[in-house]
């Protein structure tokens, strides 16, 4: 970078515009200066001023804080890096320093590693908010409620918590159970088709989270076919919205094709949110999210405390399409790395297999078809651990990026500038061993009640934290619990461990670098039988 930089400056130009500019004393002698250098002098003093500004404003912005010396990489910075993140690359930065940094393009990015910086950002809202790629405002369009800030938000926020406390979920189960029953034979005759031959199952993973999502969200207004396209094209939202995305939103690029997936999913959301306005007001029962929001509004007509005054307007079919349609995006990648890891580790692990069995039994009386309930999972203590522990040892978010809307004293001995990207890492304080023993190894039992690790809530991050803390996070809980105690009991799978299986590869979220091959028969949950 220095040559570069000292190749530019010693360009006559830079010296023939200060000398002339000096001597003439007037604007006539600048423009005689300017008329007097050719083109492509004028661009190279341009570009090496530039150079010059941008190594300065990096080194302004970053302060004592870990990072290179210098931009190695003029203007672009590590943006090819970045283009093909890797887990090693990012945890070699974690671990660099409390405080490091990068700048990409015009974006000086900080990163915060230790739990308490990351807690501290999560939790100041006065100096920062979420930052989603530019694109994004166009695909979840700008009037979704994710964009608001301050009190906006939380009002809205406090509208929307009802659709997730533990009696909404409840009614929510019976539609789920249905899916997931579908599933269980989908996979069996998926693994049939290849011999039950390991194959890859990352996509069926994402499948299957999509269709869950779709089902407690949109209940019976949603049709299978509308469930299948919307599951089979969502990955098109994922890839346009990747960190690294051209912002303009050109015919048959990736934003385009994400545009129109996310076009034609709030469409079909609409026509179920007006299917469950008519259910609600016909004196239904709620057994989806949009039901239950519909429910809210009809009983917040006769409240006037301060949380139903928020829900006395009418939210329309179009707010509520856009604001589901946020749920299935934090959900489904988040949730599809869950899948894929719990998957996987507890195929890995004989002895959790066979202890999450021993438990799904005792809990319905031997009973394996008792329908699902709310209480009935809450007394599956063991498989809610190992659901737990998966989420420690394999947090599918690794990362949440905030900006910085105010100048931010983050540390004593730094300050964020506004406008800067600011990063709080989740995993590092998952797998903290001051906290958590053994961090690298899967230890389900270290969840139970009074444990260092149960008390140390400060280092609990897998949902973030402060005002935007994951709306979804005892969703995850109840459905992963019942998701894989039903799997263990009805089905046997398999996973080939290859030299990539424990490999983390990163796609927005964390993923088996193999992508998860597995292979699923039919089991007779009594007897342990397994069908050949
Ligand atoms: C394993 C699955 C999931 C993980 C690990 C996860 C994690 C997270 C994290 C880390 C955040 C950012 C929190 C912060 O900034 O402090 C978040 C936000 C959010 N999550 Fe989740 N999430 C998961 C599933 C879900 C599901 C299933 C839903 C919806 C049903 C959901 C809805 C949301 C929403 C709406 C937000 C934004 C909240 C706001 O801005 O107020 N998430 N999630």
């Amino acid at each position: 970078m220095d040559s570069v930089v000292e190749s530019y400056a010693g360009d006559q130009a830079l010296m023939s515009v200060q000398n002339s500019t000096i001597s003439a004393g007037g604007l006539q002698g600048v423009v005689q200066t300017l008329q007097a250098i050719s083109y492509w002098k004028l661009f190279f003093t341009v570009v090496c001023v530039g150079l010059v500004w941008d190594q300065i404003s990096y080194q302004t912005k970053k302060g004592s804080i870990a990072g290179p010396r210098w931009k190695f990489w003029p203007v672009i910075g590590p943006f090819l890096e970045s283009l093909d993140p890797k887990f090693e690359e990012y945890k070699a930065k974690w671990d660099s320093g409390p405080l490091s940094c990068v700048s990409i393009f015009h974006k000086f990015v900080v990163i915060a590693s230790t739990r308490d910086l990351a807690r501290k950002i999560l939790q100041g809202h006065k100096y920062v908010k979420p930052c989603l790629v530019d694109v994004a405002v166009k695909i979840l369009r700008p009037s979704n409620w994710v964009f608001l800030d301050g009190k906006a938000h939380s009002d809205y926020r406090k509208s929307l918590n009802g659709l997730f406390t533990k009696s909404s979920l409840a009614k929510y189960l019976p539609s789920q159970e249905q899916v997931m029953d579908k599933y269980l034979e989908k996979f069996v005759t998926f693994s049939a088709e290849n011999d039950f031959k390991p194959q890859v199952f990352f996509h069926e993973m994402r499948e299957i989270m999509c269709a869950l999502s779709l089902k407690a969200f949109c209940g019976s207004y949603i049709t299978e076919s509308q469930i299948r396209k919307v599951a089979d094209d969502y990955y098109l939202v994922t890839a346009a919205l990747e960190l690294v995305n051209f912002p303009i939103i050109l015919p048959y690029t990736k934003t385009w094709y994400g545009q129109k997936t996310a076009d034609m999913t709030m469409k079909i959301f609409e026509k179920c949110a007006q299917m469950a306005k008519d259910h609600i007001a016909a004196g239904g029962k709620p057994t989806c999210v949009m039901d239950a929001w519909c429910q809210l509004m009809h009983d917040a007509k006769t409240k006037n405390d301060e949380d139903s005054r928020l829900l006395h307007r009418e939210f329309s079919n179009r707010e509520i399409s856009e604001a589901i349609f946020t749920f299935l995006f934090a959900s489904q990648d988040a949730s599809s790395s869950l899948a894929c890891w719990l998957f996987q580790i507890v195929a890995d692990r004989p002895d959790v297999m066979e202890k999450i069995r021993e438990e799904q039994l005792r809990v319905r009386d031997n009973d394996p078809n008792k329908p699902l309930s709310l209480e009935l999972i809450e007394e599956m203590k063991y498989t809610y651990m190992v659901v737990k522990e998966t989420l420690r040892y394999r947090p599918p978010v690794i990362m949440v990026p905030y900006v910085v809307k105010e100048k931010f004293p983050i540390a004593p001995n730094y300050t964020a500038p506004k406008g800067a990207m600011i990063i709080p890492t989740l995993y590092p304080a998952l797998h903290d061993p001051e906290v958590y023993e053994d961090p690298e190894e899967f230890i389900p039992e270290r969840w139970v009640e009074g444990s260092p690790a149960n008390e140390a809530k400060r280092n609990w991050l897998v949902f973030g934290s402060g005002s935007h803390v994951c709306l979804g996070q005892t969703y995850v809980m109840l459905t992963f619990t019942a998701l894989i105690g039903k799997f263990a009991m009805f089905t046997d799978w398999k996973h080939e461990v290859t030299p990539l299986s424990e490999k983390i590869k990163v796609f927005a979220t964390i993923f088996p670098k193999d992508d998860l091959h597995l292979s699923f028969r039919k089991r007779d949950p009594l007897t342990g039988k397994i069908e050949v």
